[in-house]
């Protein structure tokens, strides 16, 4: 049956440039999540993400409609509950690029998630990264980057660390931890 992948890591780890080349390969999907953040440039309501007012968010969270959800520098995301399920049914991948909050809550509803914590070689080549990205604003630069050390700390708790040094490698190497998991 369907297997849940988490991919965490701090903002700028590659999460996205990862996931977006997994789900190229067929029996691979990925979650959309809904954020309260505003799109980027590149970014498409119902694509990378539904995008939602606070307002609606918070409906959604009474009316029960998340698996898990978190606030990530000031904003709101969460994880769609029925196509989760929906996943769970069918024989693929289903990725959730989500936050450590939000993978632990994850894991405990679903056991069998595989919780893979994405890494920059080093914080200088993180920082670089999300510079050179150029889509945030300079005060969400600072606080993504203020929020990768607290994150670091989370890694233990997950099956996989993957360092993103070389992005070939790096997908080669879930590839292989998905074949043997
Ligand atoms: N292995 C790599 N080598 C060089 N550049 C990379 C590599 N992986 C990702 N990048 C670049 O680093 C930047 C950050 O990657 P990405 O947006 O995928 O990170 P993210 O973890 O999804 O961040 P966020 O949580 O903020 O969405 C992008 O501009 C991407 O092209």
């Amino acid at each position: 049956m369907g297997k849940i992948v988490i991919i965490s890591g701090p903002s700028g780890s590659g999460k996205t440039t990862v996931c977006k080349i997994l789900k190229q390969q067929a029996h691979v999907e990925e979650s959309i999540s809904v954020t309260t953040r505003s799109p980027r440039n590149n970014e498409k309501d119902g694509e990378s993400y539904h995008f939602v007012s606070k307002e609606k968010f918070m409906e959604m969270i009474k009316n029960g409609e998340f698996a898990e959800y978190a606030e990530y520098c000031g904003y709101n995301y969460g994880t769609p509950l029925k196509p989760l399920q929906e996943a769970t049914k069918k024989d693929i991948f289903y990725l959730l690029e989500i936050d450590v909050q939000g993978a632990l809550q994850i894991k405990e509803k679903f056991p069998e998630a595989i919780l893979i914590f994405l890494l920059p070689p080093n914080n200088v080549t993180l920082s670089q990264r999300l510079i050179n990205r150029n889509t945030d604003k300079a005060q969400d630069l600072v606080n993504r980057l203020k929020m990768a050390e607290k994150e670091l700390e989370y890694k233990d708790k997950y099956d996989y660390c993957v360092v993103n040094d070389d992005l070939d490698a790096t997908v080669n190497a879930i590839r292989n931890i998905l074949y043997i998991a």
